[in-house]
């Protein structure tokens, strides 16, 4: 059996996580985590979220015990403490937070010389598979080609792009040898030119209660092709993570991602 811990219990992703970690075989919830300030530590995790496991209560973030694997979907300033945690524990560690910068990537990294780690931007199926998908499309058109992605969330989301949106800008560039740093445009008003080939526009929504919604355009002359995924729950995402955490048991130290768990590499 594997006791997942899940950070930031209280968060939208960690209240899927503790329901996942209740009805995935396998798996058991071992322990819920929120800040040491938070009005829910000692409440019982099931008066808010009814379908999650009865005899678990919040409990302080800085306390982890009786746990096998740590799962993070926070904020970057949560994920770099958490991470803190699971390395002094030696504890492995799913990673979902976004919005990551390259110092924080760099801590992964080297968090991931002691514990084994998966860190993905997208836990869904889909998303992993569309992954490859781009990368054949961004391919096997030429170099006559204009590629844009575009993402759609909830309200209350902070980071924008998406991380998944990245990915898959990212996934592209490496299917084309470009430097996705140069190729990416966020921000098309800042360009006084019209658009070159060279380029991976990105394009963000923001409204009501979307999950998740990413589209990968691939047009040139005469015909467009668009690769659509969308997310209509969270659980998918939670899910996903516990399936890592599953896949985590018993690994070597190293940083992993979803499609290593997939086996889709
Ligand atoms: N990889 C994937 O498949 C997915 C990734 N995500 C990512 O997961 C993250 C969380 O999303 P979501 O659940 O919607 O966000 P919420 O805002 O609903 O939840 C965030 C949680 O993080 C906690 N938190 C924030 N800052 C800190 C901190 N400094 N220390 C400790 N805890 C902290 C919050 O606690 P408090 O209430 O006390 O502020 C809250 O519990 C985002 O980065 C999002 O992009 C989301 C879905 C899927
Ligand atoms: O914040 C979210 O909600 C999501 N975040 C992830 C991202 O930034 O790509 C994954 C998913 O799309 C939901």
């Amino acid at each position: 059996m594997n006791r997942i811990g899940v950070f930031g219990a209280n968060g939208r992703m960690g209240l899927a996580l503790l329901e996942a970690a209740t009805i995935k075989e396998q798996t058991q919830l071992g322990g819920a985590y929120v800040r040491s300030s938070s009005s829910l530590l000692g409440i019982n995790v099931n008066q808010v979220n009814s379908a999650a496991d009865k005899a678990i209560s919040f409990s302080d973030e800085n306390n982890v015990a009786d746990v096998d694997v740590l799962i993070d979907f926070t904020l970057p300033a949560g994920m770099r403490n958490h991470l803190k945690t699971a390395v002094d524990n030696k504890l492995p560690m799913v990673i979902g937070t976004t919005g990551l910068t390259t110092d924080d990537m760099a801590l992964l990294q080297n968090a991931a010389k002691h514990i084994p780690i998966v860190f993905a931007r997208n836990y869904s199926v889909g998303v992993n598979v569309l992954l490859n998908l781009v990368q054949t499309a961004a391919t096997k058109f030429g170099d006559d080609l204009d590629i844009e992605i575009f993402e759609a969330h909830h309200r209350h989301k902070i980071d924008a792009p998406s991380g998944t949106a990245l990915a898959i800008g990212e996934s592209i560039a490496q299917a084309k040898g470009w430097d996705h740093d140069e190729v990416a445009v966020y921000d098309r008003s800042q360009v006084e030119s019209a658009k070159s080939q060279n380029e991976i526009g990105y394009s963000v929504l923001r409204g009501g209660d979307i999950v998740g919604e990413h589209t990968a355009y691939f047009a040139t002359m005469g015909e467009r092709l668009e690769l659509t995924h969308k997310a209509s729950s969270r659980m998918t995402f939670a899910l996903g993570a516990i399936r890592a955490a599953q896949w985590l048991q018993n690994k070597p130290a190293g940083l992993y991602d979803m499609q290593d768990v997939l086996d889709l590499k």
